[in-house]
């Protein structure tokens, strides 16, 4: 017996989707005849939705027939269940969804040349923020010999996600990846070009689903082979790719963050201050895990990228409640000062 497929954004081009048939039972894709019907965009690159405004589509997305049969043609978005976001590529006009319904979002580092951690832990935000779990993949396993110790470096920048050393070219490590993939569940590959996601995307899809460029002998980099992001079947999952992010615009909020940085964040709720700078406060627990050794330098300066990241997307956004919630910590923050001032006698800095 077959029942009518449920559908899936497969791809997004200027004026219309492709749609792919899931399982309306498992979510997971449909065996036999998979492609769906192209559907065309409403002016303004949009579709109209089940519950809502109408949304621009986005790789992913769940679509259902109109309940109607006066026309057939017609599709509406499901609400999301996750949405992996990014600052635009102008950075100026807004954000944009790269996936959308994503379980798990696979980071790809290449092992060689050397991964860069900062990089690690800015897509490890963003893959929070989506509402999906991240897991760590370091790449080109076969060109490098220390991948153990940068599997320990990542565990120190990601704690609590999982990491995987892998190599397209011997198999090495693919198992433990392809463990994570669950019937039904939804995978996105984010890393920079030349980071292997194509390569690893065929060999978790088991075919050349995605096209791969050949790595530039001279710096290792990739030729920014992925144009575009769509999602394949592979077995009883789906994968996305997504072209290499040249800069990572972090679109996060400080929840994410705290994700990624759980002993950062612990450690900042012990300060005296409720809304403790971190810069010289008394009582401040981060300065004394600083000076023990508990916390890593490079670790404080990385989340405090990232929240001078948040803070300020936020403001782009125009967001006035976080507008106002920064001014009130501000505020609070001078309330404190001149509470310490009376309560010690003592000028100055705190
Ligand atoms: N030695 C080795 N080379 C690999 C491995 N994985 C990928 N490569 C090579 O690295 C180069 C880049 O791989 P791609 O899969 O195209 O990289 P990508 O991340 O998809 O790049 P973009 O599409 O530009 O974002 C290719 O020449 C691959 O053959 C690996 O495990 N070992
Ligand atoms: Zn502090």
């Amino acid at each position: 017996m077959t029942s009518s497929p449920a559908w899936r954004v497969a791809r997004v081009d200027r004026t219309c989707v492709r749609l792919v048939a899931a399982d309306p039972e498992t979510g997971a894709p449909r065996t036999g005849p998979a492609a769906g019907p192209v559907v065309r965009l409403r002016p303004g690159g949009v579709l109209d939705a089940v519950v809502g405004e109408p949304v621009a589509p986005a790789v992913g997305d769940a679509v259902v027939p109109a309940p109607t049969d006066a026309d057939p043609d017609r599709f509406l978005l499901a609400p999301r269940r996750s949405e992996l976001v990014r600052d635009s590529v102008d950075r100026t006009a807004g954000t944009q969804v790269l996936a959308a319904n994503v379980d798990v979002v696979l980071v790809v580092e290449h092992l060689d040349p050397e991964p860069k951690l900062g990089r690690i832990e800015r897509l490890v935000t963003l893959a929070w923020r989506s509402g999906a779990t991240p897991v760590v993949v370091l790449t080109k396993a076969d060109l490098v010999t220390d991948a153990p110790q940068w599997l320990d470096d990542v565990a120190r920048v990601a704690p609590g996600v999982g990491a995987h050393a892998v190599s397209a070219a011997t198999g090495e490590g693919l198992d433990a990846v392809r463990a994570v993939l669950e019937p039904g569940t939804t995978l996105v590959v984010v890393g920079p070009s030349g980071a292997g996601k194509s390569t690893l995307v065929n060999a978790l899809a088991g075919g050349d689903v995605m096209a791969t460029g050949q790595r530039r002998e001279s710096d290792g980099r990739g030729r920014h082979t992925t144009t575009h992001r769509e999602l394949v079947p592979a077995g009883e999952c789906w994968l996305i790719d997504t072209p290499g992010l040249r800069a990572v615009g972090l679109v996060a909020d400080a929840d994410a963050v705290d994700e990624t940085f759980p002993e950062v964040a612990e450690l900042a709720a012990q300060c005296r201050f409720g809304d403790c700078a971190h810069a010289g406060e008394p009582g401040c627990a981060i300065a004394a895990a600083i000076e023990d050794g508990r916390l890593d330098e490079r670790r404080l300066a990385s989340w405090r990228t990232q929240q001078r990241e948040v803070a300020h997307q936020a403001r782009r956004a125009g967001d006035r409640a976080a507008q106002l919630d920064f001014r009130r910590s501000v505020r609070q923050r001078e309330r404190d000062i001149r509470t310490y001032h009376r309560v010690t006698g003592r000028g100055g800095r705190p």
